[in-house]
């Protein structure tokens, strides 16, 4: 295990107050903090080796070049890509996807059929509904039961030949739902579907392993694990990434151009058109080099206790209801009181400095399926304690009796 008081002092932004009282950061499932060695390599970019890359030839451009290279290979062993170039820096997770869902226009015929699940964030919800507007397919949903798990028989049952790709999520981010990914791959595979991973949730609290997995691709976002906004991979098997043409066309992403034709550039950089954010994806690099070096086994097992601890402790106020009970859980809480709104639970609990997310999370059909407006998330990361948690609850409890 790890020493939570030097973890807490990685990171500048824990120790300062809100509205006058000490920060409890509970919204990692929307961004986590970034610790100093992040911060550090941004700023060392931009006063040691700050240029363009891959097309300069003088020292600068060279260096920076090198240690933007250098990162993509940090992802690819993290990640145990068999290539680094499967490994492609995007935008985030919503590029990435929307990269992939662009790409089967051309693989696509009316009554094909793509599955995703009633898990989904939007984005990955939107990208293959406009891909259906743009081919005629079909979308296809997942079921889920009350403890907010994917029915699997359902699932088999909705698999077929017609079923071309299979978009889920690892981690669901509403309801923490970890989903059986690997079945989920291996039985899409039998009926020659390509599936798409929606790693979004699962980087900050697990390493993939996209080789074990055999997943065709697998996006998440930098944000999410101690990285910068604006830098996200997408991870696609060799095979599908020749087949696939680019999202978007530009410079760095050529090979030839002239006005009767243009041939594109080998992989990786057929899909990393114009210039890229060459700071975040450095930071990315060192991101996941300060997670491994904490272990994401100690990360893991750090998380569940918090969990348990702070479903134990939630569970004790009155009229407090928790919404995804799955039997495998992130450390996300998603929960309702009484019939409180969430945003006036969240907005009151602010005033106490602890900062959570309320509402539909950016997963609209979840909360139709519970019938709910929206719920407040309280997401864990490895720098939070359990004295937070307890700071949480007595903050809920007074805002029970404010609202109530
Ligand atoms: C499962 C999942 N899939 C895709 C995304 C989008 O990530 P981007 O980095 O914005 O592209 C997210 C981002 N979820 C944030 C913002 S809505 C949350 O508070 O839950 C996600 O959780």
């Amino acid at each position: 295990m790890f020493d939570i008081d030097q973890i807490r002092a990685d990171f500048p932004l824990l120790s300062q107050q809100v509205n006058g009282k000490p920060l409890v950061y509970f919204d990692n499932g929307a961004t986590s903090q970034k610790p100093k060695v992040v911060l550090d390599a941004i700023q060392k970019y931009y006063t040691e080796i700050n240029a363009n890359i891959h097309r300069g030839v003088h020292t600068l451009s060279q260096k920076a070049t090198d240690a933007y290279e250098n990162a993509r290979n940090i992802v690819q062993k993290h990640i145990n890509a068999k290539h680094n170039y499967e490994v492609i820096f995007t935008a985030g997770t919503t590029h990435g996807i929307n990269a992939v869902a662009n790409g089967f226009t051309k693989y696509l015929q009316k009554d094909d059929e793509i599955l995703i699940s009633a898990l989904e964030h939007h984005s990955n919800i939107v990208p293959w509904q406009m891909l259906c507007e743009r081919t005629g397919a079909l979308l296809k949903v997942i079921p889920i039961n009350e403890n907010g798990e994917l029915i699997l028989s359902d699932f088999e049952k909705q698999i077929s030949n017609k079923t071309k790709i299979v978009a889920v999520n690892h981690i669901s981010n509403a309801l923490g739902t970890i989903n059986p990914i690997k079945y989920i791959i291996d039985k899409a595979h039998q009926f020659g579907a390509a599936v798409l991973i929606d790693g979004a949730q699962a980087v900050p609290h697990l390493k993939p392993d996209v080789q074990e997995l055999d997943c065709d691709f697998y996006v998440f976002s930098g944000h999410k694990m101690c990285a910068p906004t604006g830098v996200g991979i997408l991870y696609g098997k060799e095979e599908w990434l020749q087949k696939l043409p680019p999202y978007q066309g530009g410079g760095e992403m050529i090979a030839t151009v002239t006005f009767n034709k243009t041939t594109y550039a080998d992989l990786p950089h057929k899909f990393e058109a114009g210039t890229p954010n060459i700071e975040a994806g450095i930071a990315l690099g060192t991101a996941i080099e300060y997670l491994n070096t904490i272990g994401f086994d100690a990360i893991a097992s750090y998380e569940k206790d918090l969990l348990e601890y702070a479903t134990t402790k939630l569970l004790e106020i009155e009229g407090l209801k928790i919404i995804g009970t799955a039997q495998q859980k992130a450390s996300v809480l998603s929960f309702i009181i009484d019939a409180i709104h969430p945003y006036d639970i969240g907005t009151i609990i602010d005033k106490m400095g602890i900062a959570v997310r309320t509402g539909h999370h950016c997963t609209q059909p979840i909360m139709d399926f519970f019938n709910i407006p929206g719920t407040v998330r309280a997401s864990f990361a490895f720098y939070n304690t359990k004295e937070e948690i307890d700071m949480l609850v007595v903050a809920l409890k007074k805002a029970k009796m404010m609202l109530s």
